[in-house]
């Protein structure tokens, strides 16, 4: 079972969330999902279909880290599984955001095949938890759009193993998975990402 404040305070969490990424038009159309970790077992997750500018206490609800509903009757995100297995790889994962951003959807679509998003020689890549200089190169992966989380769960699994240090992936055509240690820490990353998205494409527009 799980503690009913830290239920309360990690759905309070997403709720604000919610509010922030879709007035930055990150989470349009009930698109987007969001958690924040209760416990070693159980997150806080956003139901199933639910319009991301408008949470309440009601679209939130609780499942256990092999992605079942405890103690409700709701249906959690479709893509819980891409949210659990980043809490079952990282422990010291807090919270996991997805957003649907017009930069990210486009930027995805603009990349070959295979090819991943290489940040590098931005002074914002600081905003990542762990990174110290510019110097350092942001590898980001673009997995393709599937309709097969269990999947694409797996293969994200897969990754994170072999790129611990890592915060964030795309989907092609989809959007942004970034987590944290805090729901700030994760709020954080999705607007560096964002930023970061803006002038990879902005980079494109004037020199094609
Ligand atoms: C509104 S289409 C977007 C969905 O297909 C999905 O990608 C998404 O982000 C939200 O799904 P949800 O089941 O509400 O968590
Ligand atoms: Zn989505």
């Amino acid at each position: 079972m799980f503690d009913v404040t830290r239920y309360a305070v990690a759905a309070d969490a997403i709720v604000q969330a919610g509010r922030f990424l879709y007035q930055q038009g990150w989470s349009p159309a009930t698109s987007s999902n969001y958690s924040a970790r209760i416990d070693a077992e159980h997150i806080a997750i956003t139901v199933s279909g639910r319009h991301k500018g408008q949470l309440g206490a009601g679209d939130v609800m609780v499942v256990d880290l092999a992605g079942r509903p405890v103690q409700s009757d709701c249906r959690s995100s479709a893509e819980t599984r891409l949210h659990t297995v980043l809490y079952e790889v990282f422990p010291e994962v807090g919270a996991v955001l997805h957003t649907h951003s017009v930069k990210a959807t486009v930027l995805s679509r603009l990349l070959e095949p295979g090819q991943p998003l290489a940040l590098e020689g931005y002074e914002l890549q600081k905003a990542f938890t762990g990174v110290e200089t510019h110097e350092s190169v942001l590898t980001v992966p673009v997995f393709d759009n599937t309709q097969d989380i269990d999947a694409l769960a797996e293969h994200t699994r897969e990754w994170f193993r072999e790129h611990p240090e890592q915060p964030g992936y795309l989907i092609r055509g989809h959007g942004l998975y970034t987590w944290g240690k805090t729901m700030a820490d994760c709020l954080r990353h999705v607007e560096a990402f964002e930023f970061l998205f803006e002038c990879e494409l902005e980079t494109m527009r004037v020199r094609p």
